[in-house]
């Protein structure tokens, strides 16, 4: 889609138009209430600006939507195959990172209460697990904030490839 019909759809199909990016509808719905947008990058910038006041409830509600990394993501929905390709370069790593991201993410999962969440595009399975590792060593007050970063990442990726 791009940025002209973007600005065009009726609230509602626009907001069905980027529902995939985060499983947070007061975000969709406040990027949406901002059209029209005179570029991507305007765009680009408000949705960032709007994901920055994100705290640990939003967090909690996008979580949902995304699946542990290494654990193909069932599913036939937008975000299923998103997170599959996504978290591609985990197929493909060797058995023992895949044993030890298993390992870690119930690690985490004892530790922080919920799954462990990382912009997986771009990031090999060796980089991931010492990812996971590294933050295992966060405080909690830490680590929300270091998860809520990820999920931004992820949810700007997945705009800007939408809206191209
Ligand atoms: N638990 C996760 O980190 N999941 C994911 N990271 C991504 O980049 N896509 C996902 O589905």
């Amino acid at each position: 889609m791009n940025l002209t019909t973007f600005n065009q759809l009726d609230a509602d199909a626009a907001q069905a138009a980027i529902a995939h990016c985060v499983a947070i509808s007061n975000w969709q719905q406040a990027l949406v209430a901002q059209r029209p947008f005179a570029s991507l990058t305007a765009l680009m910038q408000c949705a960032e600006q709007l994901a920055l006041s994100w705290q640990q409830p939003e967090l909690n509600q996008a979580l949902a939507a995304h699946p542990r990394i290494g654990e193909r993501a069932a599913g036939a929905d937008k975000e299923a195959a998103l997170s599959r390709r996504e978290q591609g370069a985990m197929q493909q790593a060797d058995s023992d990172v895949q044993q030890a991201m298993r390992a870690g993410n119930q690690a985490y999962e004892a530790r922080f209460g919920r799954v462990f969440l990382i912009r997986a595009k771009g990031r090999s399975g060796e980089q991931m697990l010492a990812e996971l590792q590294r933050r295992l060593e966060n405080s909690p007050e830490q680590e929300v904030q270091e998860a809520l970063g990820q999920l931004r990442e992820i949810t700007l990726l997945r705009l800007q490839e939408s809206l191209q």
